[in-house]
């Protein structure tokens, strides 16, 4: 089941739904001693509970009261704990007497030597950077790399955006990230601000992916990933399993022909066509690829993929301006980006699956303005005006369809973020919509294979395009044999 990411209204209107499990403060004592026992879990695995120091940071808000439970079981545990209280007329009164209670102590600054800080200054309550009084205790503290304390934040990061994932300048920087119920957009949108986070089981009802009001985020399980991959079955043949088509490359500049091609022929079996000026090379790469010249030989495919390397002339053109005419699910990528957005009536009138790639800089060319802070809005908005799904790249790639509903993937590193890359990608998720899935999925899909690909080619040393070519395969297989549908 895909996993839905939620905005902080989603997060207060699952909370009310909640009844009295709100008003009589079950929710919160369950959301404290989630934070408790995942502070708790991490001291056991540096060295134990007992004597080891914690501090927290806290606010005003329920999020201050959330750190100040967790700080008074860490208290009770024979934790020494120190809080400083950022509004000390407004911290949470019940944290507070708790966490007195427990043997707590209040200070006016963090203390030297701690092992763990809790950032317990706001949650999903929070706007915009973290005020000074906050950031002056981070700015203290040594970074979790060098030594310093790790740094827990309750529900999210403070200074980061619960909806938009923006992160703020100053914004806390956190080893792991405790949240209740489902994760927030922001834990996708702002992962590598976040660290490990992890997800509190507090009693509140799941959101299904099309609940709410758009746009809505959800990312795929490892599990639906592999369900969704094409596998032949026992009547299938090379025509039935859907054709791909690759539209790319040029004699002169034959790499993303070659990369896109190769990374089709990677992801599904059956069949992949190239149609262009590198058929000669794409073939003595892929002897296995049919190719031709020209649109008029092609053959027949059930999706084409078009424009990475192609060119921007009046024959790329005219190429793009076939493919898009037909009612077949079309792809379209770099070169074919640039000149969709200089002629929007190519896609205006689409019925047919359309599958736009754009990073940043082509997604400013078809919109007309950056993507700006709010990435999610930034897709969603582009798919929901030209009604195509949009794949925004990036190390959080964002599949928006014109519905609003959103598809994340965090690639978990940038090693992606190599010359060809997108080709590969657009090869990936043309053939899986050539064997049927909706741009959205087939998107959402090869860009989870595509990230760990990229990971297992790079094994902590940078790679090229290539490298990552040829690990989509262990790519695939990785994720399947990891999966019970596998
Ligand atoms: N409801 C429940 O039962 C449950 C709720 N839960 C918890 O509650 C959290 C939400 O609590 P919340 O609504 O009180 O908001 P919260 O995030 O604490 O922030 C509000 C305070 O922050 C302040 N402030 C704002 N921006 C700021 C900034 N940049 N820098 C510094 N301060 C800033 C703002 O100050 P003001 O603007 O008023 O001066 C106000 O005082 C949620 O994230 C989860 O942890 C869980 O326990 C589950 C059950
Ligand atoms: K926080």
């Amino acid at each position: 089941m895909p996993i839905r990411y939620l905005t902080a209204d989603a997060v207060r209107q699952a909370e009310r739904a909640t009844g009295d499990l709100l008003t009589g403060g079950a929710l919160m004592r369950r959301a404290s001693s989630g934070v408790a026992q995942v502070v708790i879990g991490e001291l056991r695995a540096t060295g134990g509970c007992y004597g080891r120091r914690v501090g927290g940071v806290i606010g005003a808000g329920d999020n201050g009261g959330d750190a100040l439970y967790a700080l008074a079981v860490l208290a009770h545990r024979g934790v020494a704990c120190t809080a400083v209280l950022l509004n000390p007329d407004r911290a949470h009164p019940g944290g507070l007497a708790a966490f007195c209670r427990a043997g707590g102590r209040i200070a006016e600054t963090l203390p030297s030597g701690l092992d763990l800080v809790i950032d317990g200054v706001v949650g999903i309550g929070g706007r915009g950077p973290l005020r000074s009084a906050a950031a002056d205790q981070f700015a203290r503290l040594e970074r979790a790399e060098s030594g310093g304390p790790a740094i827990v934040a309750v529900d999210l990061p403070s200074g980061v955006d619960a909806d938009t994932g923006e992160v703020h300048d100053p914004a806390v920087q956190a080893t792991i990230t405790v949240t209740f119920g489902a994760p927030r957009n922001a834990h996708l949108l702002a992962a590598p601000q976040c660290g490990r986070v992890e997800v509190i089981d507090i009693g509140i009802d799941r959101f299904g992916p099309s609940d709410g009001p758009a746009p809505r985020l959800s990312v795929l399980a490892d599990d639906d990933v592999a369900g969704l991959w094409p596998v032949p079955g026992p009547d299938d043949d090379k025509y039935s399993q859907g054709v791909v088509g690759v539209i790319a490359g040029s004699a002169r500049y034959p790499g993303a022909a070659i990369l896109a091609t190769g990374a089709a022929v990677s992801a599904t079996s059956g069949m992949t066509r190239y149609v262009g000026t590198a058929a000669d090379e794409v073939v003595s790469h892929y002897p296995e690829v049919v190719a031709a010249r020209t649109l008029d030989d092609a053959g027949r495919v059930q999706a084409w993929v078009v424009g990475p390397g192609m060119g921007t002339d009046d024959d790329a053109l005219a190429v793009l301006r076939t493919v898009l005419e037909t009612d077949l699910p079309v792809l379209v990528d770099a070169d074919g980006l640039t000149l969709v957005a200089a002629h929007p009536e190519l896609v205006a009138d689409r019925r047919a699956p359309t599958l736009l790639t754009p990073h940043a800089g082509e997604y400013a060319r078809l919109a007309g303005d950056d993507v700006g802070a709010d990435r999610l809005q930034a897709a969603a908005g582009l798919a929901a005006k030209w009604q195509v799904t949009v794949l925004l790249k990036g190390r959080i790639t964002l599949v928006a369809d014109p519905s609003g509903d959103v598809l994340g993937n965090d690639a978990g590193s940038s090693w992606a973020a190599t010359a060809g890359a997108g080709d590969v990608l657009s090869g990936i998720a043309g053939a899986l919509m050539a064997s049927g899935l909706t741009p959205s999925l087939a998107g959402a899909a090869a860009a989870r294979v595509h990230g760990h690909a990229a990971d297992l080619a790079a094994r902590s040393a940078p790679i090229g395009a290539s490298a990552l070519l040829g690990a989509v395969r262990p790519a695939v297989r990785a994720i399947r044999e990891a999966s019970a549908i596998g």
